[in-house]
């Protein structure tokens, strides 16, 4: 099973070797606008399968939000230990 830290380090290895047809570059590619409207988007469905959808819709939202905060972090050249020492 995949976790936060290895989605991460997945990621950076996409924004470092630029493969075609990946997502993550696209919205790399796209800007910190673009991706802050994502994570909008995402939380806001996030809301709306916890009032109104199963677990595991509600775990799904999850999912896609934190890829997208982490699509963020990369654009900022920011890392989860950036986050961590804030928890
Ligand atoms: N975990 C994710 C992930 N979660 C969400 N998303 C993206 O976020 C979108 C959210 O889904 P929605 O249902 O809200 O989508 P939508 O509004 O129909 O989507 P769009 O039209 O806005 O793309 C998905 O379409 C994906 O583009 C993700 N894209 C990629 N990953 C993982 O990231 C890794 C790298 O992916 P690539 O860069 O695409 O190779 C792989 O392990 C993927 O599994």
């Amino acid at each position: 099973m995949k976790t936060f830290d290895d989605l991460f380090a997945e990621l950076a290895g996409k924004a470092q070797t630029r493969p075609a047809g990946s997502g993550t570059v696209a919205e790399l590619d796209a800007g910190v606008h673009a991706i802050g409207k994502k994570v909008v988007e995402e939380a806001a469905e996030v809301w709306m399968a916890a009032e109104y959808e199963s677990d595991e819709r509600v775990a799904e939202e999850i999912s896609q939000l934190l890829y997208h905060l982490q699509v963020l972090l990369l654009a900022r050249g920011l890392s989860p230990e950036d986050v961590y020492r804030h928890l």
